[in-house]
């Protein structure tokens, strides 16, 4: 039996000191400081908005590299707390840590199936209670999972964090992002069918339908007039027949042989192999939210000049009940999904079903890491004119570049 997995704690980055990320989050994404741990060499800060957290594991000048660590970091010998070390010196985001009910049992049930742990069950106190968590490396490039239970810890994030902060959480903005939608690996050419195996077996995750025409094995296949790209989607809830419960979806994507240069050829040269390429935040506002991220400076991709003049395109958008204009002036994308993408079971009558997505540009020096927002109506998918939209406009962007 795989380990099944209770919820999602928070999406954990690897960064030298002093590139901004802390900042960026709270100036600009409006994420909230709320608990630190810092050390002689490292610096982790955990940040939140609504339900989605981020933790920031900086190095500091002279940090010890990785391999001062070979059997993980233990409390207080200077390394970082509830994750491997980095193995490389890019910026990444590179561990989704997990809650789960049993740390002891979900690592034997690891070990069994042939993975082994990066850490193995490691207990943690402060005066707050306690927390057991082990470590896996993923099969993705450098992404690790932390498994933890923290059923026994009372405190603000941790044991060895205090809180921090002084902004207390106030009243939510309706119109704020609340909750990790989902996350999308780059993967590399040809691994997908692996990917998949690897989450079934180590997590009992189940495969889910981005879209109706896909191919049970291999994933949705995007690709034509400049687009190449391979889709397959995953989520480890329970998640219902529609897919549109709160659990955040893994989704999968790996480049198809097209000329040209693409996101996410970009971001496995770059990020030096595969791994996190952005993280989707769901908004029940998207204008709202977009625009108040871009005014505290939030760079958004820009979509194709044609998009909203596409044939039929404003004429969706007014159906949707949104405005074109509104949309054009923020640069979101709004996609239709059918009955039967995204995982529906499908229903007898035809439902106006739709999802809109804005995507940032980069947010770190490299063409790697990047946020979405994302606001569903009813649908459970990804939205196919939105992607081939997100691709032209990236496309275009790397090829100035050059
Ligand atoms: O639409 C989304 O949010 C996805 O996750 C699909 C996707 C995957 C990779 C890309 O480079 C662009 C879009």
């Amino acid at each position: 039996m795989a380990a099944p997995v209770s919820r999602l704690s928070h999406i954990a980055f690897h960064v030298p000191a002093g590139t901004g990320l802390v900042s960026d989050l709270v100036g600009k994404f409006r994420f909230r400081l709320f608990a630190a741990r810092v050390t002689a060499h490292t610096r982790q800060l955990a940040l939140r908005k609504g339900a989605a957290v981020f933790l920031v594991n900086e190095r500091l000048g002279g940090a010890p590299p990785a391999h001062a660590f070979p059997s993980g970091p233990t409390p207080g010998d200077g390394g970082f707390l509830y994750d491997v070390g980095p193995s490389r010196p890019v910026s990444t985001a590179s561990n989704v840590c997990f809650e789960v009910q049993d740390v002891a049992s979900a690592s034997q049930r690891l070990q069994e199936r042939g993975f082994p742990l990066a850490i193995p069950p490691t207990h943690v106190t402060d005066d707050s209670g306690s927390v057991t968590y082990c470590v896996v490396r993923s099969v993705v490039g450098n992404v690790s999972h932390t498994l933890l239970d923290r059923s026994h810890y009372q405190g603000a994030f941790l044991p060895g964090f205090r809180a921090a902060g002084d902004v207390p959480e106030g009243p939510r903005d309706p119109a704020e992002a609340t909750r990790f939608d989902h996350i999308t690996y780059a993967c590399s050419r040809g691994s997908t069918r692996a990917v998949l195996a690897w989450y079934q077996r180590c997590f009992g995750f189940q495969r889910f339908a981005v879209n109706r025409q896909e191919d049970a094995a291999e994933g949705y296949r995007i690709h034509g007039r400049g687009v190449g790209l391979r889709l397959a989607a995953m989520r480890y809830g329970k998640g219902g027949e529609t897919g549109l419960d709160d659990d955040c979806k893994f989704v999968l994507a790996e480049s198809l042989p097209e000329p040209g240069k693409n996101q996410v050829d970009a971001f496995l040269e770059q990020h030096g192999g595969a791994g996190i390429q952005h993280v989707g935040l769901h908004t029940p506002d998207i204008v709202s939210t977009a625009r108040a991220l871009a005014e505290a400076g939030v760079r958004f991709v820009e979509p194709p000049p044609a998009y909203y003049s596409e044939a039929g395109k404003a004429e969706e958008i007014r159906e949707a009940g949104q405005d074109p204009r509104l949309l054009s002036q923020h640069g979101i994308l709004l996609d239709g999904e059918m009955d039967g993408d995204g995982g529906s079971g499908g229903s007898s009558t035809p439902q106006r079903r739709y999802l809109m997505q804005i995507f940032t540009k980069p947010i770190f020096p490299e063409e790697t890491f990047f946020l979405e927002l994302i606001e569903r109506q009813g649908a459970a998918g990804f939205g196919e004119g939105n992607i081939r939209a997100l691709w032209k406009s990236v496309q275009a962007y790397l090829a100035k570049q050059e």
